[in-house]
């Protein structure tokens, strides 16, 4: 067992809106810098922190989706590097765990080398291990100011595309899994368009995916939008077609882990088919993620890596209050024959053709083509404009 503590916030976060810890933070207690994460797998029921001290803590929180969502593993990976380097710990080592912890978010490995560069930059420049330290910690917190400033920007870009896109307020947005401040460092990804569009008064409903099997959606964007106030509805993911098909949905909103050179998106399991009933029931199939989850060394979904879980996540139900439930076969309650066989991808691929935009904090991408995406992944963060430009472009 590795070595995470555990800090057990105030007041437990059922049905109580106003408790909130960040997803993760840096500290430096006296006994040595941590990296602390709040523990995603014991939420709605509890708010508890695992203080990971070394890499092998934080790698069993990553993989065991403790800490999760594309943006949060990238600043994770960051401060893992920081983390073992600041330990003395083998950043070489270290870094290669972390960017093998979880293959489909490529924000992973982004924030693993952003960190370790700046290391080994300043050590090649001839710093002493405490600047080398300070600089790989520098990275990390860039990065971490950089992914709220990014949630900032995806949320005004995606609130005018709303208003491009659906006529009239009122929006009822289906989301799947969660996107939200659990995955960021800032307010998430397309749960923070969900939340701008919220606090402009334009959304009506907020239908949830509960997201088996480890129920993202029922356990933490219900909590997310609980502590919201907003008006929002759970629904089992095979609920979803009967949804589409009374007209009870405007726009599908959902985040990526991977994006392809060619728009190819990998997001959490449930996605592809949400696109393809919203193509047949001509919805808007909108992506939120930020330039980092632009991939434009991977050419198009077939070469994304999809990480295949364990089977008893399917076979088994985990109850998030017991520690580390769920993470072992065997520690859940049965809800399957023993010994029953489960495919249990973590995520699927939705190609480009079905989907409407990608919103990053660049802009709006849309129709989404090669181009377009390597346009945007060009420029630096930019304000609202919602002016759709010759390539295909929205947004500045
Ligand atoms: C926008 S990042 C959130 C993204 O990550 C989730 O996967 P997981 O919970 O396995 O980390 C899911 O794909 C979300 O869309």
């Amino acid at each position: 067992m590795v070595d995470q503590k555990e800090n057990r916030a105030a007041a437990p976060a059922l049905g109580d809106a106003s408790v909130s810890v960040p997803a993760l933070r840096w500290d430096e207690p006296p006994e040595g810098p941590v990296v602390v994460v709040l523990d995603q797998t014991r939420l709605p029921v509890e708010e508890v922190e695992l203080v990971c001290t070394d890499v092998p803590a934080l790698v069993e929180a990553i993989r065991s989706l403790a800490v999760r969502g594309a943006p949060l593993l990238g600043l994770a990976g960051a401060y893992g590097v920081a983390l073992a380097a600041a330990r003395g710990y083998d950043v070489t080592e270290a870094a290669e765990l972390l960017r093998h912890a979880r293959p489909t978010a490529v924000n992973l490995e982004y924030g693993v080398r952003r960190a370790e560069r700046a290391y080994r930059t300043a050590v090649e420049g001839g710093a002493d291990e405490e600047r080398a330290v300070a600089a790989a910690l520098a990275e990390a917190r860039a990065l971490h100011r950089e992914d709220a400033e990014a949630s900032e920007r995806m949320a005004e870009h995606g609130l005018a595309l709303l208003g491009e896109l659906l006529s009239g307020g009122g929006y009822r947005i289906l989301t799947h899994c969660n996107t939200g401040a659990l995955v960021s460092g800032g307010g998430g990804t397309a749960f923070g368009v969900v939340r701008a569009a919220h606090r402009a008064g334009e959304l009506r409903r907020l239908w949830v995916d509960e997201t088996r099997p480890l129920l993202q959606g029922a356990r933490l964007t219900a909590y997310e939008a609980a502590r919201e106030g907003m008006a929002y509805t759970l629904l089992t993911d095979g609920a979803a077609g009967s949804l589409f098909a009374a007209g009870e949905v405007d726009a599908v909103l959902i985040g990526a882990d991977r994006i392809a050179a060619d728009g190819s998106v990998a997001n959490k399991v449930g996605s592809y088919p949400l696109a393809v009933l919203a193509r047949y029931h001509h919805v808007p199939f909108v992506v939120v993620a930020p330039v980092t989850t632009v991939d434009l060394r991977t050419p198009d979904g077939a070469s994304i890596e999809v990480e295949q879980r364990p089977g008893h996540e399917i076979t088994e139900f985990a109850a998030p209050s017991a520690p580390g439930a769920g993470t072992e076969a065997g520690s859940g309650i049965p809800v399957a024959p023993l010994g029953a066989q489960a495919y249990n991808p973590a995520f699927d691929i939705t190609p480009a053709e079905l989907i409407t935009a990608i919103v990053t904090e660049n802009g709006v991408a849309s129709p989404v083509t090669g181009d377009a995406l390597a346009e945007l992944c060009s420029r630096s963060p930019s304000p609202t404009e919602t002016s759709r430009s010759g390539n295909g472009m929205m947004g500045a």
